[in-house]
């Protein structure tokens, strides 16, 4: 019998490409923060009435952090102050699906107040604490996210 030795080449010659997606987790105060704003999506259908960080893709050209900028612009009508990344296990962040994964950043709003003006159907502020946030039915690819955060929450608080 012959075992075709795996070289890993394909793999080299065409890298996975996810579509980018980038994600604010916002937060009351990036000092001292207690609170997080979660956002229910309003469509597609398959995604309305599931929470997650607001955001959204990256157009051709824009620099992740700028599209960010953007996405929070439209959608909530705010200007932020990014703090750090929740670093995913993918260089493109955290997996979504099958072709999409988002990076996550910190942010604290610095203009404006929060409103749900495009995509979303409510916004509310939930206490950082496991049980609160977990109350929300989250689209599922982003409960390893939200696990991440409380742990880099508490990790700065301590
Ligand atoms: N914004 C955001 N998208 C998420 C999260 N979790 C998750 O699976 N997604 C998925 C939903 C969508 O398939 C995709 C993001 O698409 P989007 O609809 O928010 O992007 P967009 O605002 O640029 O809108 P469009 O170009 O599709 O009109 O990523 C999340 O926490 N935030």
């Amino acid at each position: 019998m012959h075992f075709q030795e795996n070289t890993g080449q394909a793999d080299a010659a065409s890298p996975r490409s996810f579509v980018q997606v980038v994600g604010a987790a916002i937060l009351d105060s990036l000092d001292r923060p207690s609170k997080l704003l979660a956002a229910r999506r309003s469509a597609p259908v398959a995604l309305a009435g599931l929470w997650e960080f607001p955001g959204g893709k990256v157009e051709p050209g824009e620099e992740c952090t700028q599209a960010l900028h953007r996405e929070l612009a439209e959608e909530l009508g705010i200007r932020t102050a990014l703090g750090v990344e929740v670093t995913g296990p993918l260089a493109q962040g955290w997996p979504l699906n099958d072709s999409a994964a988002m990076r996550v950043w910190l942010a604290e709003v610095t203009g404006g107040t929060p409103e749900p003006l495009e995509d979303h159907n409510e916004l509310r502020w939930v206490d950082l604490t496991e049980t609160a946030l977990m109350e929300l039915p989250w689209i599922p690819a982003d409960l390893p996210i939200v696990t991440a955060l409380l742990n880099a929450v508490d990790a700065g608080r301590a």
